[in-house]
């Protein structure tokens, strides 16, 4: 549960009173165009940036002002995968996805080997443990830092671009790995994105940073169906709507738009959402 929300750097405010409360067990995925500080939240969530003002309230304690020592003890219910899985170039997969084990827990190597064989077949990835980061492809490192973030069994999987690089095919294979690791975890999913019809298919609901706020987070139905300007522009990958170029259009450029009378046209039916599929393809 987020609640009031608040970030600033310097002047700059990323977004302010930032309210939501991210329904546990499920997947939701938060977009928006780049720079509205969705990266910034992922961290402020975990606890990586100290945010100005408001509560992250996670199994009765708030992340956001509480001490060192329970913000270590929090952050063990975190799992994160960073863009590009953010693996130790110099362990293989083996020793990277070991790593969170060593580093927080006293087990006995035979332990941390049965956990790292679990979570490398859940992956995907038998037989490549062996391997280093720079030899194999980027689809096999998201899904090793996958294996990383999964090995602690965490209540909360935060997913940075888990899609950015892959080819259609893999991005797939990825998706439904997300969908079915939701469903066997029960963990509560977090997903930042700029995939349309990821974000379109995947999540149970479906946020929009725009101009320093949360435009809407609700159930993925309603959002896909929303006639909310930015929401219905973001969501459908259109020019038409508030969001520019590089920035937010301003009034006179919108005025401009509403003039021209280009219409945003009819929206596009909204398209089931990806199912588990109960046993697991290789990607
Ligand atoms: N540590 C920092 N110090 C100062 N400014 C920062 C810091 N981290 C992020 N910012 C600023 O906060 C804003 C939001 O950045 P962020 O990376 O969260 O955006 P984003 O929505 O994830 O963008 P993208 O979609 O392009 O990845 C940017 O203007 C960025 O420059």
């Amino acid at each position: 549960m987020v609640e009031g929300l608040t970030k600033s750097f310097g002047r700059q405010v990323v977004w302010e009173n930032v309210t939501m409360t991210i329904p546990a067990g499920q997947i939701s995925v938060l977009l928006g165009p780049s720079g509205t500080g969705k990266s910034v939240f992922l961290k402020a969530l975990v606890g990586l940036i100290r945010p100005d003002r408001g509560h992250i309230w996670i199994n009765g304690h708030d992340l956001a002002t509480c001490g060192e020592r329970r913000l270590y003890e929090l952050r063990r219910l975190f799992g994160v995968l960073f863009q590009d899985g953010a693996l130790f170039g110099s362990l293989n997969l083996y020793e990277n996805i070991a790593f969170p084990l060593r580093e927080h827990t006293r087990m006995k190597e035979a332990q941390i080997r049965r956990l790292v064989a679990a979570k490398l077949e859940l992956v995907g990835l038998v037989g490549a443990e062996h391997k280093m980061p720079g030899e194999i492809s980027g689809g096999m490192r998201k899904r090793a830092g996958l294996a990383r973030a999964l090995v602690l069994d965490p209540e909360i999987i935060l997913f940075d671009e888990p899609d950015s690089g892959l080819d259609p095919v893999r991005t797939a294979y990825l998706n439904q790995l997300i969908v079915d690791l939701n469903h066997e975890t029960g963990a509560t999913f977090l997903i930042v994105t700029h995939d349309i019809n990821s974000a379109r298919t995947v999540p149970h609901h479906i946020g929009l940073l725009f101009r320093r706020e949360l435009v809407m987070f609700g159930p993925r139905e309603r959002v896909l169906s929303s006639a909310e300007p930015a929401v219905r522009q973001f969501l459908n990958a259109r020019r038409h709507g508030p969001i520019g170029m590089s920035e937010e259009k301003d009034v006179t450029e919108l005025a401009a738009e509403a003039l021209l009378g280009q219409d945003p046209g009819e929206l596009p039916p909204i398209p089931p959402q990806l199912t588990p599929s109960g046993g697991r393809g290789g990607a």
